[in-house]
């Protein structure tokens, strides 16, 4: 089958690119070109016009790479042409026109160039993850996972668990000869190395996963606080209803925002306060739910109304920045201990000191972000695999320790497999689906 897509995005553009992939391209190329195939990889203009006529639909620059040069290992072409939606349609419409031409599904592309060796899973996934990159930091995380580093790493882990199953199988192979001790001495550093350097990387606070999907700020406090005001202060538009009623928000209001390269997800809540309506209640529910979730919690009160409730106070931990809104309204000083708590004056209504939050909370995230050089996990995915890595590694030295050498060599092997699903290196079709379908056609 040769697969066919519009790889760069959609609506008017100067230039838009059709990626062709399958052993017809050659086929395509001639028939929408009535002539040659340029030479390999060299920009060629080219008359391009409908299948079995001679109408032109467009000229445009025609590349050409012989598989397996190429990004999925196959014949690929790319066809340049202008970016309109006629011109794209008509084109789509003459390549499927052709004997076994279909539109590529989403992610093919790169699946393919998966399934053909070209690049491993963890580059697959950085590859959408670049694709979808809003801000600097998804950026740089994208294009590392992409040098192969994180690749390298648990290719490492996998050659020691490697070894040590070879031993192992040895053993169980010749069950009457005893392992050599310095045999039994290198399985054990072995084992204990891949341990230990798992434990390190599932120990990152979730950093890589959150760069992918942003750092949790959710603001709370009292009703009528301001929390809405600051919601849509920080994202510069309405987007959360501001009245002096108390008890505006209800539902968790959630707007992403990059804060100098961060990406954070910023969440605005119900005031929490003692109700009897049912709706409310169950905002309060949520809001106090996502404090839990929360990797920043911005604690709204107003200067004038200094009191913090019992249920806030339990929230304002290390996590938390209380942010004491309305200080145009504030006549006297306040409390020297509330002045203790880590804390900033502001005024969303004058524009009092929002630059001081802002500076607060990128400090806030740098902390979090840059204490962690190291990240290697990005998704759930890779987390899941490791704990499961992890837990047959344990129960694999347990058993070994009691010379139950079959049954340890089993988790072993699952232990291995485990890593090498990460990489992509063993049977993985029923995990594939669900990493490419996130990517968007033409990729
Ligand atoms: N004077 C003054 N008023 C403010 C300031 N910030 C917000 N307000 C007003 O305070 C009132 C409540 O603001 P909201 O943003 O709706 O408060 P909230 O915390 O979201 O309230 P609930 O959703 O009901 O819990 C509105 O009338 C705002 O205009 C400020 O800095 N100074
Ligand atoms: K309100
Ligand atoms: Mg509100």
């Amino acid at each position: 089958m040769t697969i066919f897509a519009l790889s760069t995005g959609p609506g008017i553009s100067g230039i838009a690119i059709i990626r062709v992939s399958g052993v017809e391209t050659k086929k395509v190329i001639k028939l929408l070109t009535n002539g040659t195939i340029p030479e390999p990889r060299i920009a060629t203009l080219k008359k391009i016009n409908k299948i079995n006529s001679s109408e032109l639909i467009d000229e445009g620059i025609i590349l050409w790479f012989p598989g397996p040069e190429s990004y999925t290992g196959e014949d690929m072409a790319e066809i340049h042409v202008h970016g309109s939606k006629a011109v794209i349609d008509a084109l789509h419409a003459s390549i499927s026109k052709i004997e076994n031409c279909r539109m590529a599904e989403p992610g093919e592309f790169t699946r393919l160039a998966f399934q053909n060796g070209k690049i491993n899973l963890l580059k697959a996934e950085s590859i959408a993850d670049l694709i979808s990159a809003e801000t600097e930091i998804q950026r740089q995380q994208a294009i590392k996972i992409m040098s192969g580093k994180s690749a390298d790493k648990f290719n490492e882990l996998r050659g020691k668990l490697l070894k040590i199953l070879s031993n192992v199988e040895a053993k169980i192979d010749f069950p009457d000869e005893d392992l050599p001790d310095d045999i039994l001495k290198e399985i054990k550093k072995n084992s204990n190395y891949v341990l230990q350097n798992i434990e390190k990387i599932l120990d990152d606070q979730k950093v890589g996963e959150r760069i992918r999907e942003g750092f949790k700020i959710t603001i709370l406090g009292p009703t009528n606080a301001g929390k809405s005001s600051l919601l849509n202060c920080l994202s510069n538009r309405e987007a959360a209803i501001v009245s002096e009623i108390a008890g505006t928000t209800r539902d968790v209001i959630e707007t992403h925002l990059n804060i100098d390269g961060y990406p954070v997800i910023v969440s605005d809540t119900a005031g929490i306060r003692e109700s009897k309506s049912e709706i409310e209640k169950k905002g309060i529910k949520l809001s106090l739910n996502r404090a839990d979730e929360a990797d920043l919690k911005l604690i709204v009160v107003d200067a004038k109304n200094l009191v913090i409730s019992d249920v806030l106070k339990g929230l304002l931990d290390q996590n938390a920045i209380l942010v004491i809104n309305k200080l145009d309204l504030l006549e006297e000083d306040i409390d020297p201990e509330i002045k203790k708590l880590n804390h900033v004056l502001i005024s969303i209504k004058e524009n009092l000191n929002i630059d001081q939050l802002i500076l607060k909370i990128k400090k806030n995230l740098k902390n979090k972000f840059i204490k962690n050089d190291n990240i290697l996990i990005t998704r759930e995915r890779h987390r899941q695999h490791l704990k499961q890595c992890l837990n047959h590694l344990k129960s694999f030295n347990e058993k070994n320790e009691v010379d139950d050498f079959d049954k340890a060599a089993e988790d072993l092997r699952l232990a291995t497999r485990n890593l090498g699903m990460i990489v992509g290196k063993v049977d993985v079709e029923e995990i594939l689906d669900s990493i490419f379908n996130d990517f968007c056609i033409g990729k």
